[in-house]
């Protein structure tokens, strides 16, 4: 294949917003796609679409847009992912590969795959790429270069098929890592959903807290809850969805995490300052060697393998020693 053949013919993305409309650019950027139809089943959102020009067909409807697509990447809300496989599934042609950018990959898995037709490749996907923005105005071509793209496929997925949703995302300029759905969701409890749960949680307390401190805790923010707030301004229906669908695993971490904490609640509440010095100085290694590494954009340690990863991953030893 010549180096900027296209890898597929005709995508078609369901959901416009940030990530489908970051993915319609930055495919017709890199020559991915030789045409990218567009649709959402929002009418403002098409109309959007139109004018902002980076699409060459803009669908109606689901349905409609799948038609003679032989890539479909299914972009809209988790908990939404289910239907739209349902609405798309008679349409689908023969030598389609469909796939998703689900920020949780089991519930997805689980919701999509029993609507899909027996001839269809299913290849899950999730670029671990993004911001706090949504919508078709927010999205940006270069939003996965040189960011993770994990893709779960199941174990009897066709070769061929996985080898060219690969081939895609390293077009866009995205590494690929392949892993179980199980444990992508586990990783991403801890790298992604969590965090989100923090922003929200410390930016409401600090919000309910004004009360007492007479409006000065937004005033006097500084720089680690400004960041904060920029991601606790992330999307309130897609997060909502991600916390649903990957309950368990956020309830594992946030279990872990919680015991953490109260460890150093007590460590400050009697003074034990080499507790807390020693968790500081260990923190401070592990952004250190991330620097050193040259990964500090990046995603953590994704080196797993899908055949290695059915079983859960053990998670490090409490901040105080033995489990
Ligand atoms: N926002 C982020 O940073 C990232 C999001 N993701 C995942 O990407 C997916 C999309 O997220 P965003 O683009 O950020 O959301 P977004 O809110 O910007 O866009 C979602 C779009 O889907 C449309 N939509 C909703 N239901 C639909 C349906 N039934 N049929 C057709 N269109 C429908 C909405 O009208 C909206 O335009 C989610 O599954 C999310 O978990 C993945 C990586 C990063
Ligand atoms: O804006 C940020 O900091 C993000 O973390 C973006 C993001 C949100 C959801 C994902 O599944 C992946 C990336």
């Amino acid at each position: 294949m010549p180096e900027d053949a296209p890898v597929f013919e005709r995508v078609a993305l369901i959901g416009a917003g940030l990530i489908g409309s970051s993915l319609a650019r930055a495919a017709r950027a890199t020559h991915a796609a030789k045409a990218v139809v567009v649709t959402d089943a929002s009418e403002t959102v098409r109309a959007r679409v139109r004018e902002l020009g980076f699409a060459d067909v803009v669908a109606t409807s689901a349905a409609e847009a799948v038609v003679g697509a032989d890539l479909v990447i299914v972009c809209v809300p988790v908990g939404v992912q289910g239907e739209v496989a349902a609405e798309i599934a008679p349409a689908l042609g023969t030598a389609a590969v469909v796939s998703d950018v689900g920020s949780v990959k089991g519930a997805v898995v689980r919701a999509m795959a029993p609507h899909l037709p027996a001839h269809v490749h299913f290849v899950p996907a999730h670029p671990v790429a993004g911001t706090e923005q949504s919508g078709p105005d927010a999205g940006f071509a270069t939003l996965f270069q040189n960011r993770w793209c994990i893709l779960t496929p199941p174990q009897d997925a066709d070769e061929a098929a996985v080898a060219k949703v690969r081939a895609f995302w390293e077009r866009l300029g995205s590494k690929v890592e392949i892993m179980t759905p199980e444990h992508h969701d586990l990783v991403l409890a801890i790298t992604s959903h969590l965090p989100h749960l923090i922003a929200y949680n410390i930016v409401g307390t600090a919000d309910d807290l004004q009360t007492v401190t007479e409006g000065e805790v937004i005033k006097f923010s500084a720089g680690g809850f400004r960041d904060f707030t920029r991601i606790a301004a992330s999307d309130p229906t897609m997060w909502r969805d991600v916390f649903l669908a990957n309950r368990d695993a956020v309830l594992e971490v946030l279990g872990r995490f919680t015991e953490d904490l109260a460890y150093l609640q007590r460590a400050i509440r009697w003074g034990e300052g080499d507790k807390l010095f020693d968790l500081f100085s260990r923190t401070r290694a592990i952004r250190r060697s991330i620097i050193e590494s040259g990964q500090e954009t990046a995603a953590p340690d994704f080196g797993r393998h899908a055949a290695a990863e059915s079983k859960p991953v053990p998670i490090p030893r409490p901040y105080g020693g033995g489990e």
